[in-house]
């Protein structure tokens, strides 16, 4: 059986000016995502996951799964867990909409999605804690990582360790995310380090529903280890106490509704690390100095996303107003932007479980597929009329799984008509009623359909009421066609119509 699954991890703003190295909230709508299909484990064909990759980043970024960062962060954490290789049949797609090295925690979002990729993969079902240790081994301030993984406006801080536990800063990030050599086989890098147990603590604060992210994003890329290397290693106490008096108001104050732009405004005032960068946003101190409540009306705050360049004003309205504000002054200091306007994502990451396909197996499936049946149908069935079709034509019963539970069946036949035309006819199509709308008998019918043409079907032919308009229209939206009315041909009286399906050359005619 395929296995399939989706990840998502939203953007980030770290610090939010005051809170730096503490602060962090998470974006809708501008997401790293991974399609990811495999077979379950034990792995057996010891077979290279295949890796494609669309939006920020395509054609940068390494799709060797030993160099790409999500990826290499799966491998590790699947190590840490005695998984020493991928799962057979891996397939990843990727789409990245977080722009890299613009400060909106696109490496964070990478780390984030090889942990919940690995947890997913060898159902590890860690917990949110669990899942920040090993981000942090990787990314190795909390800021980003804890907002990216818990959604929402978040504050978190690293744990001070017992003495003696290993201390994810000492542990050089070659023995965590070793480089692979080319010739690297499944034993390398095989024991890497375990993080210790909850590594970061971290807590969700409230945030005003009013309150939306203007995010200003420069072409340029700035690389968080340059911003962080014009830091000083010291700082003045003043300026220490400047930041601890402001973060102090910033926190709750973003909860208020009505929020209150100046007290937000001067909240979000910093000595720590916007000064430094100065030097490497051209336009920084007088977007943040000259931008105010009172001149740009709207405006709650103005300050670097993350490690910047990009700039982040919180506001309650008059965007335009604000983006005009910054696109002139970057102007000026000649920086080309774009904008997006964000609201807060308070789903943080996650994993959805996709729906499993396969097709009929053995007799152990026979009463989940008899139960999805005889709760749908009209006409009652006899275990030896499922058992004629399962067991005479095994290739064209398929199921769908929610994990273990069979949500969806559809069973079919195919022989040799009188007409001398090779028919295939779907006998039974049931999807549970909770698990409607999703796609599942869509899914199945056209598993049941390229089942049957690769089996050399010519048409392919069901019955249906001639009053359930909701089937009827399914099979005509997949290219069936009414070709006659059966007169009372249920047991319970009711007429039906025959749909047909004619099998044309191009195989993807029914699709
Ligand atoms: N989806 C991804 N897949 C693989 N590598 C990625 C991905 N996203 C980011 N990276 C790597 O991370 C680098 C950017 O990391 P960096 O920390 O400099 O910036 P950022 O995370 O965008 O900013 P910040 O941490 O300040 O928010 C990229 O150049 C790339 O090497
Ligand atoms: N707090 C970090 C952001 C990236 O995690 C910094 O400003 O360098």
């Amino acid at each position: 059986m395929t296995r399939n699954f989706t990840v998502k991890v939203p953007a980030t703003s770290a610090n939010l000016a005051c809170g730096f190295d503490c602060l962090g909230a998470s974006w809708d709508g501008i997401d790293l995502s991974l399609s990811v299909s495999h077979k379950p484990y034990p792995a057996t064909q010891g077979s290279q996951p295949v890796i494609s990759y669309t939006g920020e980043g395509a054609g940068e970024v390494p799709l060797d799964p030993y160099k790409n960062l999500t990826t290499r962060v799966c491998i590790y954490v699947l190590r840490c867990h005695d998984i020493i290789e991928f799962p057979d049949d891996l397939v990843i797609k990727v789409h990245n909409e977080i722009p890299f090295g613009r400060g909106l925690g696109s490496s964070g979002a990478a780390v984030v999605a090889g942990v919940l990729l690995a947890d997913a993969l060898a159902d590890l079902h860690l917990s949110p804690s669990r899942q920040l240790d090993f981000a942090l081994m990787v990314e190795r301030h909390p800021d980003n990582v804890a907002a990216a993984l818990i959604g929402g406006f978040v504050g978190s801080y690293l744990k001070t360790l017992p003495q003696g536990a290993l201390d994810p800063s000492s542990v050089p990030m070659s023995e965590v995310l070793p480089e692979y050599p080319p010739d690297a086989s499944k034993d390398w890098g095989k024991k890497p380090p375990v993080p210790p147990q909850e590594i970061g603590h971290w807590l969700r604060y409230g945030w005003a529903e009013q309150i939306k992210a203007l995010v200003v994003i420069p072409q340029f890329e700035l690389s968080t280890a340059k911003a962080r290397g014009c830091l000083p290693a010291q700082y003045d106490r003043s300026d220490v106490v400047f930041n601890l008096q402001r973060l102090a108001v910033l926190t709750t104050a973003l909860s208020l509704s009505p929020p209150d732009p100046e007290l937000i405004w001067e909240a979000m005032q910093d000595k720590l690390h916007q000064p430094y960068r100065s030097e490497l946003i051209p336009g920084l101190p007088e977007i943040t100095k000259t931008l105010t409540p009172k001149s740009h009306p709207g405006l709650l705050g103005i300050c670097l996303s993350g490690a910047g360049p990009t700039i982040l004003a919180l506001h309650t309205h008059n965007h335009e107003g604000i983006a005009q504000g910054i696109l002139d002054i970057f102007e000026r200091n000649g920086v080309k932007c774009r904008m997006e306007v964000k609201s807060i994502s308070m789903t943080g990451s996650t994993q959805v479980k996709g729906i499993n396909y396969t097709q009929y197996r053995d007799e152990t499936q026979l009463p989940s597929i008899m139960e999805l049946i005889d709760s749908e149908l009209s006409e009652p069935y006899i275990n030896m009329t499922y058992r004629y079709f399962v067991h005479t034509w095994p290739e064209l019963t398929f199921l769908a799984y929610d994990e273990t539970k069979a949500v969806g069946v559809v069973v079919c036949k195919q022989e040799r008509h009188k007409s001398g035309l090779m028919r295939g006819y779907i006998a039974m199509l049931s999807v549970r009623t909770d698990y409607r709308k999703q796609g599942i008998a869509t899914r199945l019918v056209q598993l049941a359909l390229e089942a049957m043409i690769s089996g050399g079907a010519e048409e392919i032919v069901l019955e249906t009421e001639v009053d359930n308009s909701t089937s009827i229209s399914f099979y005509k939206r997949l290219g069936f066609m009414s070709e006659k009315r059966l007169y009372r041909f249920y047991m319970n009286g009711k007429d039906a119509f025959r749909l047909c399906l004619p099998v044309v050359e191009s195989e993807d005619a029914y699709t």
